[in-house]
C-alpha cells in the first residue's frame, strides 16, 4: 500500500480502469455531469463498477445533483463516496443523509481565502478535495488547471483531505513534497485527449505517487 493515495478520476473505459486498479489507485472516480467529456451512462458506470475490487473506492463526482441523478448514481456505480462540486452546505448535507455514504466536497481555490470555506464543511464531509478554481463558464474540475501548492503552507486542515487540479506524472512528486498531501486525484494529468485516459500515462503517475 502507497503511503500516499490516489484517486483516478473520469476513467470511462475498462482498460483504463483496469489500469488505474492494477497501479495501486486507492479510489477510482465516476463523472456524473453530462457537460463533462467524461460523463458516463449508468449502464456504463455499472459496467465499470462490476471491475472494480472491494480495496479501491469507487467515487461518484457529482455537480449540485438532484435526489433522482444522485440514486441512480450510486446503485450504478456502486459508489463508496459522493464527491460534491458547487453544492451548498444544506444540499451537501441533505445527500450524506440520504445516501449514507461519505461525502467528499470540492473546495475551488485561488487564493488563501479559498481555502477557509474548508471549515464550513466539518459534520457534513469525510474529506475535503482542494482543486483549482476555474473560469466560471467551464467545468468545475477536470480542466487540469492548478493552484498555488504554497498556499497550504502551515494551513490548519479541519478535516482529512486531497490535493487536486493540474497534476501529472511530471509534478505529482514535487506536489506532494511541497504540500505532504496524504492523498492525490488527477484525470487530465493522465489524459492523451479531454476524456480519453491514456493507461501509460496512468501507470507513470502512480509510479512517481509509489516513488514519493
Ligand atoms: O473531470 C471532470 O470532467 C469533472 C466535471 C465536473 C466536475 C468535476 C470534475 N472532475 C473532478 C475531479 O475530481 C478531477 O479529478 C479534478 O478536478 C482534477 O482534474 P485535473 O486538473 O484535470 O487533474
Amino acid at each position: 500500500m502507497p503511503r500516499v493515495a490516489s484517486k483516478i478520476c473520469g476513467l470511462s473505459t475498462a482498460d483504463t480502469l483496469d489500469a488505474a486498479i492494477a497501479g495501486g489507485a486507492s479510489h477510482v472516480g465516476f463523472v456524473f455531469f453530462p457537460q463533462s467529456p467524461r460523463h458516463l451512462t449508468f449502464e456504463k458506470a455499472a459496467g465499470l463498477a462490476a471491475r472494480v475490487p472491494e480495496r479501491v473506492g469507487r467515487v461518484g463526482v457529482l455537480v449540485d445533483p438532484d435526489d433522482a441523478l444522485i440514486d441512480a448514481a450510486i446503485a450504478a456505480g456502486r459508489l463508496d463516496a459522493v464527491q460534491l462540486h458547487k453544492t451548498g452546505r444544506e444540499r451537501a448535507a441533505a445527500i450524506a443523509g440520504r445516501s449514507k455514504l461519505p461525502i467528499w466536497i470540492a473546495v475551488a481555490v485561488r487564493t488563501r481565502a479559498d481555502l477557509d470555506q474548508a471549515q464550513a464543511w466539518r459534520g457534513i464531509a469525510e474529506r475535503i478535495v482542494y482543486d483549482a478554481k476555474t473560469p466560471e463558464d467551464a467545468l468545475p474540475g477536470g480542466m487540469g488547471l492548478r493552484f498555488d501548492w504554497k498556499l497550504l503552507d502551515g494551513f490548519a486542515h479541519p478535516l482529512p483531505w486531497a490535493l487536486s487540479g493540474g497534476l501529472s506524472p511530471d509534478n505529482v512528486g514535487e506536489a506532494i513534497g511541497v504540500t505532504g498531501a496524504r492523498m492525490v486525484d488527477v484525470s487530465s494529468g493522465v489524459e492523451s485527449a479531454p476524456g480519453v485516459k491514456d493507461v501509460d500515462k496512468i501507470a507513470r503517475f502512480l509510479q512517481a505517487v509509489a516513488r514519493s
